[in-house]
């Protein structure tokens, strides 16, 4: 058929344009593919697990605290808890409330922040007590910060608060984005500090789309000479951000604790893939328990050798529970990918307790009646291998029958998972699961 002038003119501009056009969308797409997986590849995404073999010592032992404080780069010191809450309104109202009682410095960092009440509630509180001349720091994660607009940080700048940013991304060392700070911590004055998991954000009000019910999380409020530990490790998170740190005007106080208790603080502090004082820490937990190892972490991905040592303990007759995230979790994906990696421990007879209102948030590690070890750090690679984390270890009898009480609420409000209906999991549920392992580590 001939064809017109005008059909030849399109046919031309077709090949002149379209054609091209998608040739360089393709290689576009094509190359950033390639540069989101040799990324990944290089920061060992795909690596297989180095061996890691540990085996126990008890936590009733007098050397317990001296071998896990030298086996996970951690350091003893003392403390005493004042508070335990796992409301979120009064955690919220409590770190309020300290903020207001502050004469000279607040210290604060974390992971999470987003906007709406709570982070403006904050930001109020900051602005007052930086306006009256109190030093204020606050270092936020940059990633976990990142939906908080710039008219938020200038607002607390105008006012005299000191901000920065960890770890802010940078073309010239593109995979140290991957290093995050996962810690949480507050400390007044240098005399008391606020530990726990909240976020300064709504999402732990429930305001996730999910549940409407505030996330299950708590706080503790510590006074003591790891109040002042505390503060140093902070300054280091401070310096490294490229803080200013002047030990004559806020030389570290001594924050006195009338009956303290033995304080084990791991700071986890860049870890890699081959040393990670964390992983050390969740290890020697689970070994070292004889009647009782209860383990709440919302995301839950145990390596190999981990699950084996649970598996251990189960066979030894300790009670093994895991609280966990159920289906509100604020992240889906991670969902179906930790329930992808239940097998071993469900055929451990291990229970598997998944919060059922909300959010399940805590991170805890009760061991017989003797410890418990709580801070930032998930079980999972992104805490062992990849973030900076705040975990703490005490012997305080109070506070583990507080915990326990925690752990029994959690589960009473859980389903246990059971090993028949999990293998028969919608396959959508499967296929999301092996899909999120394909990048297990960085998880
Ligand atoms: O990283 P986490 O454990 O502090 O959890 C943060 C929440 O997932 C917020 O989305």
């Amino acid at each position: 058929m001939v064809k017109t002038g005008f059909e030849t003119v399109h046919l031309i501009l077709l090949n002149m344009i379209v054609v091209p056009a998608w040739g360089i969308f393709l290689f576009v797409l094509f190359t950033i593919v390639f540069i989101i997986f040799s990324w990944l590849y290089l920061a060992g995404t795909f690596q297989r697990q180095r061996p890691y073999h540990l085996t126990g010592i008890g936590a009733s032992e007098s050397h317990f605290l001296t071998t896990i404080a030298s086996m996970s780069d951690s350091l003893i010191t003392a403390g005493y808890p004042l508070a335990f809450w796992s409301d979120i309104d009064t955690i919220q109202a409590a770190r309020l409330e300290l903020i207001d009682q502050a004469q000279t410095l607040i210290q604060f960092e974390t992971f999470k922040m987003s906007p709406g009440k709570r982070a403006k509630d904050f930001a109020d509180a900051l602005c007052r007590q930086a306006i009256a001349g109190v030093t204020v720091q606050v270092l936020a994660d940059s990633y976990g910060a990142k939906e908080l607009p710039a008219s938020y940080w200038q607002r607390l700048q105008n006012a005299g608060v000191q901000v920065l940013f960890f770890n802010p991304f940078s073309g010239r060392s593109p995979l140290d984005y991957l290093r995050r700070n996962h810690r949480k911590l507050l400390i007044v004055d240098q005399t008391i500090a606020m530990v726990g998991g909240a976020g300064i954000s709504d999402l732990w009000d429930g305001k996730d789309g999910k549940s409407e019910q505030p996330w299950y999380d708590f706080e503790i409020k510590w006074q003591g000479d790891a109040v002042g530990m505390l503060t140093g490790f902070f300054w280091q998170h401070w310096l490294t951000a490229g803080g200013h740190v002047d030990l004559n005007q806020h030389h570290p106080g001594r924050s006195q604790a009338a009956t303290p208790s033995p304080v084990l603080i791991t700071p986890g502090e860049e870890p890699s893939t081959g040393d990670s004082p964390i992983r050390s820490l969740f290890q020697l937990c689970i070994t070292s328990a004889q009647r009782r190892l209860w383990l709440a972490s919302p995301y839950l991905l145990p390596d190999q050798i981990t699950c084996e040592m649970l598996d251990q303990a189960c066979r030894q007759g300790v009670d093994v529970r895991i609280l966990t995230m159920g289906p509100k979790s604020d992240k889906a994906y991670v969902y179906y990918t930790s329930r992808q990696r239940y097998g071993p421990l469900l055929r451990s007879q291990i229970q598997i307790h998944e919060y059922q209102p909300s959010m399940m948030h805590g991170k805890i590690v009760l061991i017989d009646d003797d410890w418990v070890s709580f801070g930032s750090a998930n079980l999972d690679p992104r805490s062992f291998f990849h973030n900076d984390e705040l975990n703490l270890c005490t012997n305080n009898a109070q506070l583990i029958s507080q915990v326990a009480a925690f752990f029994e609420s959690g589960f009473e409000q859980s389903e246990v998972v059971q090993l028949g209906p999990w293998q028969r999991r919608p396959w959508q549920e499967k296929l999301i699961g092996r899909l999120g392992n394909f990048f297990y580590w960085q998880l």
